[in-house]
Formats: structure tokens, sequence, C-alpha cells
């Protein structure tokens, strides 16, 4: 089974505008909420590549019970951990040609909450792959996923993370399956700046020296790389009208570990992982099947290492 971690949903009010005036009063001609959050973003896409998975994290509050009225039309399997706290609200402004996205720290997380989602955790053993994905709530400690993914490595399941910094880092010892900064974030991890998709790859491959296996490195309408210790390939981000970045990277997470999941063929994988990615920038919402198969077929992988 897969799991995917969203140790902080949101409701994501997406707001289309003409135009966005600091300072002034502003009109919206149309709004969507969406349920939203990194993992639960890997877990709709793994649905419509075919791929049960659970989703587990934190709801809470009023907003809570709206996100799960949302999230129930797509018929995903949770298992969440109930808290007192409203869960965020995310605000994603769409104006000009230009996305602006507010994101909400997240509800306070009491010691018992806590615990009874690491009891949660601790159920999850062999042949399993944890996805956990994006920010957490200000009270859970930095070493959250730290915790989480050394749990579960215990019990012999695997896990992928997306997050950045330190976060991050922790976590390579201890072997996951995948990365997938950006490149910004990479560039940040080494406070440096690229020039080229050389540095990229030798960033990429310290963090493979680290402790993570293998790496994906995202580029948004630059394509995408991807790093094992040997090896290193490129693919292409197809052109389209972009509609929306939002979720574009967690769908690549999603097509990447789907793939891996059934093939256990890296290569494939990525080429999986970067059809779903553009897939949902070419999407008003995340992608769905019919999509990513137009994409797919639009995505070339060359081997550059
Ligand atoms: N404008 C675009 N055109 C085509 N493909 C895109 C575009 N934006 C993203 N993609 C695809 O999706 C992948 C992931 O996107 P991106 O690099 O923006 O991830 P991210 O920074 O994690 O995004 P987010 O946090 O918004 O989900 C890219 O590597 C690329 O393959
Ligand atoms: O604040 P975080 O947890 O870093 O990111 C949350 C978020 O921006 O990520 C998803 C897109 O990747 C959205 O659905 C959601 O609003």
């Amino acid at each position: 089974m897969i799991y995917t971690v969203t140790a902080n949903p949101s409701i994501d009010y997406v707001l289309q505008l003409t135009q966005l005036t600091l300072g002034e009063v502003n009109r919206v001609a149309e709004d969507v909420k969406l349920p939203g959050g990194k993992g639960i973003n890997v877990s709709r896409i793994l649905k419509e590549l075919g791929l049960q998975s659970k989703a587990l994290g934190f709801i809470g509050g009023a907003t809570g019970q709206m996100f799960e009225h949302l999230l129930s039309k797509h018929q995903l399997q949770t298992d969440f951990t109930t808290v007192m706290a409203d869960t965020r609200i995310n605000v994603k402004i769409k104006a000009s040609d230009e996305e602006t996205e507010i994101n909400g720290q997240g509800p306070t997380i009491s010691a018992t909450e806590k615990a009874d989602f690491l009891q949660k955790i601790a159920q999850i053993g062999a042949g399993d792959v944890v996805v956990m994905a994006g920010s957490i709530p200000p009270q859970l400690v930095a070493d959250f996923y730290l915790n989480i993914a050394k749990t579960v490595t215990q019990n012999g399941a695997e896990f992928v993370i997306d997050t950045t910094g330190q976060a991050l880092l922790d976590t390579l010892p201890l072997h996951p399956l995948v990365i997938k900064p950006n490149h910004h974030e990479l560039a940040e991890l080494f406070q440096t700046e690229f020039n080229g998709i050389t540095d990229i790859v030798s960033a990429a491959r310290q963090l493979i020296e680290q402790g993570a296996q293998q790496a994906l490195v995202s580029m948004a309408g630059d394509g995408a790389l991807f790093v094992t210790k040997e090896h290193a390939y490129q693919c292409n981000a197809p052109k389209d009208i972009v509609r929306n970045s939002v979720g574009a990277g967690d769908s690549m997470i999603a097509g990447f570990v789907g793939t891996y999941m059934k093939q256990n063929d890296a290569v494939a994988s990525f080429r999986m992982g970067a059809a779903c990615g553009s897939a949902t920038a070419f999407s008003e919402d995340l992608a769905n099947l019919d999509k990513i198969k137009a994409v797919y077929e639009q995505i070339n992988v060359t081997q550059i290492q």
C-alpha cells in the first residue's frame, strides 16, 4: 500500500481575477474550493492512475469538515487524525497570467493528537511506501518527518520525502526511495546558483551520496532531471497553455512512485512522473487520466550521463 502523509492539509481557495491591485478592493471573476495539501494531491493523481493509496494527516474544525466534504467526491481511502483546531485555508490568486499563493500556517496539534497520528504510522510495514510531502503545522517540531522516516524504515517500509532544507537533509541517511527538490530548492540547499544542467546533476548527486536512493529535480517549464548513483537523465516539458502550476510537483511524485511500485523501472517512472507534472500544469485542477496519457506521448527522456 502507498500511504501519503499530509501533515498540513488545506482548502485551496482558488481565485481568478483579471488583475490584482494591492491595497485596493479586488473583485473575483471566478472562484473554486479544492481539497489541497501535497500528500492529498499525490493520492488524487495515484487514483487517476488506477492506484490505491491511503491518505493520512490532521483534519480539524469547521474547515476540516468542509475539506472532507470537498475530498469525498474523489473517493480516496483516508485515515485522518481529527484535531480540535481548524484546517487551514490556502489562497491561490490567478491574475494577469501570474499565480500568487498565500498559505496558512496550519492548526495547533496537541501532544495527544500527535500520538494518535503516530500510532497509525506504527502500523505501516514491509512492502509499503510512505510519501511525506509539504509543510508541517507550527507546533510539530522539525524532526516530525525524521521520526516518521525512522519508524517506517525500522518496520521495513520505504519512504519518499518532498520537503526542503534541514528537514530533507536529516532524512537522507535513512535512504529515501526518491527525493524531489525543484532546482531553486536544490540551489538554496547548497547556497549556490547553478550555471547549467551539470551543476544541478552534481548537487543532486551530493544528496545521493548523503543517502537518497535517487533524485528527481523538477524545473517547471524547463522539464526535469532524474539522477541515480551512476546515471542521469533529462526530459523535456511539452509546450501548451499553462493553466495551473499548483500541484505539478505533487503530480510528478505520484506518477513516479505509482509507476515504480507497479513496474520497478526507474526511467519509465521518471517519464510518467514528468507526464503527470506537465498534465497538471495544462489543467485547471490536477490532471485527469486522459490528459496524462496525451502528455505522456510528448515526453522524451534522454540519458545525459
Ligand atoms: N509550465 C510548465 N510546462 C510544462 N510542464 C511543466 C510546467 N510546470 C511544471 N511542469 C512539469 O511538472 C514538473 C513539476 O513542476 P515544478 O518544477 O513546478 O514542481 P514544484 O516546484 O514542486 O511545483 P509545486 O510545488 O507547485 O507542485 C516539472 O518538472 C515539469 O515536468
Ligand atoms: O504549505 P505547503 O504544505 O508547503 O504547501 C501546500 C500547498 O501549496 O501545496 C499544494 C500544491 O503543491 C497545494 O494543494 C497546497 O495549498
